[in-house]
């Protein structure tokens, strides 16, 4: 009766997403810029092999959260019908959508998707304080599908249980709500530390407090890595570079940010953070790496965070216009989420200690992203037959105060140092996280 096909480490590099058309979603092929498809990320280098098929971390974020109650028969199995409208694996959550009453039964999954089994030796832990936000848990599922033991600290203000759920239970992980401001104690071989609201409205909601996790948390957090001798990595950001007045933007630029403004809690936040890993690293040898995130977008980015690419897929897919801030002349460049965990891991397990840009170096302005994006969530909306009222406008609306005119990162630091080169060009990364969006419009989330 039940056509669940098992799913195991010996096979799942064979799982094939053509069987699953016209199921959950199909996520496309994905090629980087040179036309090569892309079937793995991660690279084996400095001693880490942080290579994974790009198929089972697709499982992780594209996978369906439930199945309909008329797909369940007696003895808890789930029918043929409900493997059709799952991704037909035997780890697939059998949590329940009740229609009627628009009411979910959860359940944890039936079975943990297959990590590597790590000799000891090889096996780090890793603490990953933010690991329930959007980079938090692509990073844990990298680290997860690795083989190492991953503890994560969240407080969940803006970060969600459910972007790690598929993990809680398995015994190489644990979630702990934790708020970085306060100490923390755990022995761990490498700290990520993520921590902090990053998305404008989140950071400038509660000034004070993005200022408190910024300098509080990484105190903490440098504190527990000094004492337990682990590696210590912080996110930061290019908004230390401020409103830029070199272009593109080296490491060796210090920026031009408004101390007062209201951007300054998070990059006047984030500046200390590094000058306090700086002093950790010079007054007590805390081994430190600092990577300055440009801007990223992916599957599992909260919908409603108010950054400009969940809000104009959003928008799009809704068929709501799309809002410009200003004229739509300030420019940006986009990182596919998969590129900066590249260069993280990376970064982590390589020797340098200077801070490292990590972003995709293809610059927009805003307006034409906006249309690059109304063109790809057309595509998408058409391959799935699904028939426009109208043609969504774009509107333009006042813009952020202190909102830089121009960003875009010089990575000649990350290509010579670590190798590291962004592979997903910002179309095939686009189509990916719109299908991600309406996977979770259809579900009824979004
Ligand atoms: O709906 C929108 C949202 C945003 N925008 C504009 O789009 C641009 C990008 O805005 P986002 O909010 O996505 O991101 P920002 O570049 O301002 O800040 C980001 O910088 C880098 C990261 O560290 C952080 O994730 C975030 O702070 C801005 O010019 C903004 O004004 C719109 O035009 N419309």
């Amino acid at each position: 009766m039940s056509t669940v096909r098992s799913l195991s480490p010996t096979n799942i590099n064979d799982f094939n997403w053509a069987q699953l058309q016209g199921q959950i979603l199909s996520p496309g092929r994905a090629v980087d810029k040179d036309g090569k498809e892309i079937t793995t990320v991660g690279f084996k280098r400095f001693g880490f092999d942080s290579e994974v098929p790009l198929d089972v971390l697709r499982l992780l974020y594209l996978r369906a959260h439930y199945v309909l109650p008329t797909t369940i028969v007696p003895n808890g199995e789930i029918s043929g019908a409900a493997v059709k409208r799952s991704d037909g694996v035997e780890y697939q959550s059998k949590s329940i959508y009740y229609p009627e009453t628009g009411s979910i039964s959860y359940t944890t999954l039936s079975r943990f998707p297959p990590v590597k089994l790590l000799p000891p030796a090889d096996r780090k832990r890793i603490l990953v304080t933010g690991g329930a936000g959007f980079v938090g848990s692509h990073l844990v599922d990298r680290l997860m599908l690795l083989g190492h033991e991953v503890t994560v600290l969240d407080n969940f203000f803006t970060g969600s249980k459910t972007t790690v759920s598929h993990w809680v239970g398995h015994p190489n992980f644990e979630m702990v709500r934790h708020d970085v401001v306060e100490p923390f104690m755990i022995e761990c071989d490498q700290i990520y530390h993520l921590a902090c609201p990053a998305s404008p409205p989140h950071y400038q909601f509660n000034a004070v407090k993005t200022m408190k996790t910024s300098f509080m948390g990484t105190l903490n957090m440098l504190g527990l890595a000094k004492r337990t001798k682990a590696r210590f990595l912080i996110s930061s950001t290019s908004e230390i570079y401020g409103d830029p007045e070199v272009h593109p933007q080296p490491e060796d630029y210090w920026g031009n940010v408004n101390p007062i403004g209201p951007r300054a809690c998070y990059d006047e936040g984030k500046r200390v953070a590094e000058t306090l890993t700086y002093g950790f690293h010079r007054q007590d040898g805390v081994d430190v790496r600092v990577v300055r995130i440009f801007n990223t977008y992916g599957p599992r980015m909260n919908p409603a965070d108010g950054r400009v690419v969940s809000n104009f897929i959003v928008q799009a897919l809704k068929g709501e216009d799309m809002t410009v801030y200003g004229d739509g002349t300030q420019t940006r460049s986009f990182q596919y989420i998969h590129d900066l965990i590249d260069g993280m891991i990376a970064l982590m397990n390589s020797g340098e200690t200077r801070p490292v840009n990590v972003g995709n170096p293809d610059e927009f302005t805003i307006g034409e992203f906006a249309e690059l994006v109304r063109d790809i969530v057309e595509k998408v909306q058409d391959e799935y037959g699904i028939k426009r009222t109208r043609r969504v406008e774009i509107v333009y609306r006042p813009i952020p105060t202190d909102d830089p005119k121009q960003r875009r990162p010089d990575t000649t630091r990350a290509k010579q140092t670590l190798d590291w080169e962004p592979r997903w060009n910002v179309r095939m990364g686009l189509e990916e996280m719109v299908r991600y969006y309406k996977a979770r419009m259809d579900e009824g989330s979004l």
